[in-house]
């Protein structure tokens, strides 16, 4: 088949490989030059596991092409996917902009039946909003159907998830777009659930907000372990074998971060305000995550009472391990605070890009963890990547000064903290006090 992806950010570019793996001709329209020009070369724009070796592939095969010739992109394919940013804005409603943009951008291109298909996370409503955008653009009705696809894939494990999901959604008001998207997706060998373009918009909202309310569950039970001696690990455990609950999901820490959870639970509290449906349960998982995200400089503030001029050194800034995506990471807000009090910050993390530099440019940033440490009091560890869980404590005492470790990802081992006699608190395995 031939297909259209509009947008080269995280979910347009996998679409785009795997598409093009799975023996389709992709033209992915990106409005970034300096990332078309990249990804035409074969150098990929975010790091995600697999993805060199895809992109080259089908580079070499010609089976895809990144450009910002929209038109191009529109002629010559049947199916269009539209994967543009869909951010919260101030409020916490969903910015729809992007969207609006690209169907004013190729409502003039539409000469022929194109199925236009929404892949971002868009509110319930979002496929009428669009079909009744062309029509207001002046598309003839029988030249398009609008299908809502929403996406389930992890950062990091993109392409796997991508070619191994749960479930493919389709909300659709077509059997002819229904028939070519079943086409498109039956290679795939996933079960494919067909519905209503409104149930498809709300299962992706309904998704999210179900896991980060597990996560906010799971923290305020790990909050509670500390104070009461219980371990969280062989609750979380527990919990899991009961196969109503699952083990999925139910690992404690700072608090949810990324592009989607943050933006998607609020996005559903102001959907449902929309409609008179107060999301108390989703409110309270966003609360609890406020919380639990700079629950570190609380711990601080505990031990030290005053932390002005002391040195913390931050390790990890996406987040979560295996991506170099830093958008709503813990980390930040952790960084924000500890400013704000008068810290003096350290910062390393094997992956995360430039775009830190950019938003605390008066932080040194370190490109080696112990050479990081030296001279610190404490650190936190804000990402559950694997160097952390690695890290040699005889060095880390050796380096730092009376080191307090803060592991916000649970990801030391505990007898090797007792072991080397280190003040250490973790997320409901206890809190150690050590020298
Ligand atoms: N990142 C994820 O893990 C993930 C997973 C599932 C769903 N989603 C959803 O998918 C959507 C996209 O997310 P993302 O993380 O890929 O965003 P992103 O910011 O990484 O990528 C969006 C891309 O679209 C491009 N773009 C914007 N307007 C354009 C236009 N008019 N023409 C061409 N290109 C344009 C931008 O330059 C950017 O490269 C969002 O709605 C998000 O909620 C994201
Ligand atoms: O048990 C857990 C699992 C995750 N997290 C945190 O939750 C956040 C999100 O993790 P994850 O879901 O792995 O990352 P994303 O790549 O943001 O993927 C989520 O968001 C995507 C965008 O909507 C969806 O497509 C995915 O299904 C959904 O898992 C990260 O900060 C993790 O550290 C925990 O604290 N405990």
């Amino acid at each position: 088949m031939n297909i259209c992806v509009i947008g080269g950010g995280y979910v347009g570019l996998i679409t785009s490989v795997v598409f093009s793996k799975m023996g389709n001709k992709v033209i992915c329209v990106e409005k970034n030059i300096e990332k078309i020009k990249k990804l035409n070369k074969g150098i990929p724009t975010i790091f995600e596991e697999g993805l060199n070796e895809l992109l080259n592939k089908s580079l070499n095969s010609k089976s895809i092409l990144f450009t910002d010739n929209l038109k191009e992109g529109v002629n010559k394919s049947d199916v269009i996917f539209i994967a543009v940013g869909t951010p919260s804005t101030k409020d916490g409603n969903v910015d729809m902009s992007q969207i609006t943009n690209v169907i004013n951008e190729i409502s003039s291109f539409i000469n022929e039946y194109k199925v236009i298909v929404n892949k971002s996370t868009v509110p319930v409503g979002s496929q009428k909003y669009v079909k009744k955008l062309l029509i207001e653009n002046g598309v003839n009705p029988k030249n398009f159907d609008v299908v809502s696809n929403p996406e389930f894939l992890r950062e990091g494990k993109a392409i796997y998830d991508f070619l191994h999901g749960d479930r493919i959604v389709i909300g659709h008001d077509s059997e002819k777009a229904k028939d070519i998207i079943k086409k498109l997706y039956e290679p795939f060998k996933i079960v494919t659930i067909f519905t209503t373009p409104e149930t498809a918009e709300l299962i992706k909202y309904a998704s999210n907000a179900f896991l980060s309310t597990k996560i906010s569950f799971i923290n305020e039970i790990a909050n509670l372990c500390n104070k009461v001696g219980a371990d969280i690990d062989t609750i979380s455990y527990a919990l899991g074998l009961d196969k109503r609950i699952s083990p999925q999901f139910l690992k404690p820490g700072i608090g949810f971060g990324g592009s989607c959870f943050p933006k998607d639970t609020i996005g559903l509290v102001k959907i449902g305000e929309r409609y008179g449906s107060d999301f108390k349960i989703v409110k309270s998982a966003i609360k609890v995550n406020e919380y639990q995200r700079i629950l570190p400089v609380k711990v601080l503030l505990d031990e030290y009472k005053d932390i002005k001029g002391k040195i913390i050194s931050i390790l990890g800034l996406t987040f979560k391990s295996e991506t170099d995506d830093i958008r709503e990471s813990p980390s930040l807000y952790i960084i924000e605070e500890l400013l704000k009090k008068g810290a003096v910050i350290k910062a390393y993390d094997p992956m995360a890009s430039n775009e830190i530099k950019k938003l605390f440019p008066d932080i040194q940033y370190f490109d080696n963890l112990y050479d990081t440490l030296l001279d610190s009091s404490s650190m936190i560890i804000c990402t559950d990547w694997k160097e952390f869980s690695n890290i040699d404590l005889e060095v880390v005492k050796k380096k730092m000064k009376n080191p307090f470790i803060i592991d916000g990802r649970n990801v030391l081992d505990i007898k090797k903290v007792e072991k080397n006699n280190i003040n250490y608190y973790s997320i409901g395995k206890g809190y150690i006090k050590g020298c």
